[in-house]
């Protein structure tokens, strides 16, 4: 397996020769977010303050207890949620609204049209968004599925498929968009353990072989250090960062390693230290 560096950033690697500043601008940035739900009789703060930044190539986790606004953060950047303090910038420009630029993986199954075959599905939001000429739909749809080993099953329906399967499928038709980067809210929370570790192998591998940009969101600290290149931690409800970690050199090869094990203690007491509501 080849070393997934990420996008490297100046503190981390004074010595090594090979690095490369990151670009001037950072592809995302959340600068002071705060995001507040407001119902009738209530209103409530998800996130407080919150300020990162998500360079190319960077596989950027959230991570924190249930509630923390994780999700909320991705729904921003997504453009469902509008901060009512801060900004978040893509590519330089201001997050206002959805966009094909920005493309999201669910943890549900049912995120497929199950009256649409694999390959349909993969096609529709290319030719909703017209993001790209309707006459490469489906040789750009064929190229996502090749690249997740489902080719053999492109004329397949949902039904058909195992959940790992399914899941693949919609990273599939969320890569044929190429987005400039992939919001993924805890993607594999639904499959078994073994699918589970399956399926965040074969992200890797996927992000060795393109070298997107994915924001991934989980409340697994095993799963953040195995699956991100940096990880911020969130502290409980209301969600305000508690730090921000490197985690790309490490894979499932490491885990039970040392490094992994204190990695995942230290974070562990970070989450836990001041006590949890989650
Ligand atoms: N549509 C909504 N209306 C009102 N409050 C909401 C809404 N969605 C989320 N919240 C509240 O905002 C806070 C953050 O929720 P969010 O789903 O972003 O957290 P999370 O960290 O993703 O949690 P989980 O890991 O359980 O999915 C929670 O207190 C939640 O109850």
């Amino acid at each position: 397996m080849s070393a997934r560096a990420g996008a490297k950033h100046p503190e981390e690697h004074p010595e090594d020769q090979t690095y490369s500043p990151p670009p001037a601008r950072p592809l995302l940035e959340v600068s002071g977010v705060t995001l507040q739900y407001k119902t009738r009789d209530l209103l409530v703060t998800a996130t407080r303050d919150v300020s990162f930044e998500v360079y190319p190539a960077d596989r950027f986790v959230l991570l924190g207890p249930s509630g923390c606004g994780k999700s909320s953060l991705l729904k921003g950047v997504a453009g469902f949620l509008k901060p009512v303090a801060g900004f978040m910038r893509l590519n330089g420009q201001m997050i206002t609204g959805a966009g094909p630029d920005r493309m999201m993986v669910f943890q549900d199954f049912d995120q497929l049209m199950p009256w649409k075959t694999v390959v349909e599905n993969v096609m529709f939001p290319i030719l909703v968004s017209r993001r790209f000429p309707r006459a490469e739909a489906r040789e750009r749809a064929m190229a996502s599925i090749t690249k997740v080993k489902l080719g053999k099953f492109a004329d397949a329906y949902p039904h058909m498929l195992s959940g790992g399967m399914k899941q693949r499928v919609a990273i599939a038709r969320a890569m044929a968009m190429e987005p400039a980067i992939l919001l993924m809210d805890e993607p594999f929370a639904a499959l078994d353990a073994l699918t589970r570790r399956q399926m965040q192998d074969e992200l890797l591998q996927l992000w060795d072989d393109i070298r997107f940009t994915v924001l991934f969101v989980t409340h697994s600290i095993e799963e953040a250090i195995v699956v991100g290149s940096r990880i911020l931690v969130l502290s409980p409800h209301p969600g305000q960062v508690k730090a921000e970690l490197n985690a790309h050199q490490y894979g499932h090869d490491h885990q039970g390693g040392s490094d992994f094990m204190a990695l995942s203690q230290k974070i562990n007491t970070m989450l836990f230290a001041e006590g949890h509501h989650g």
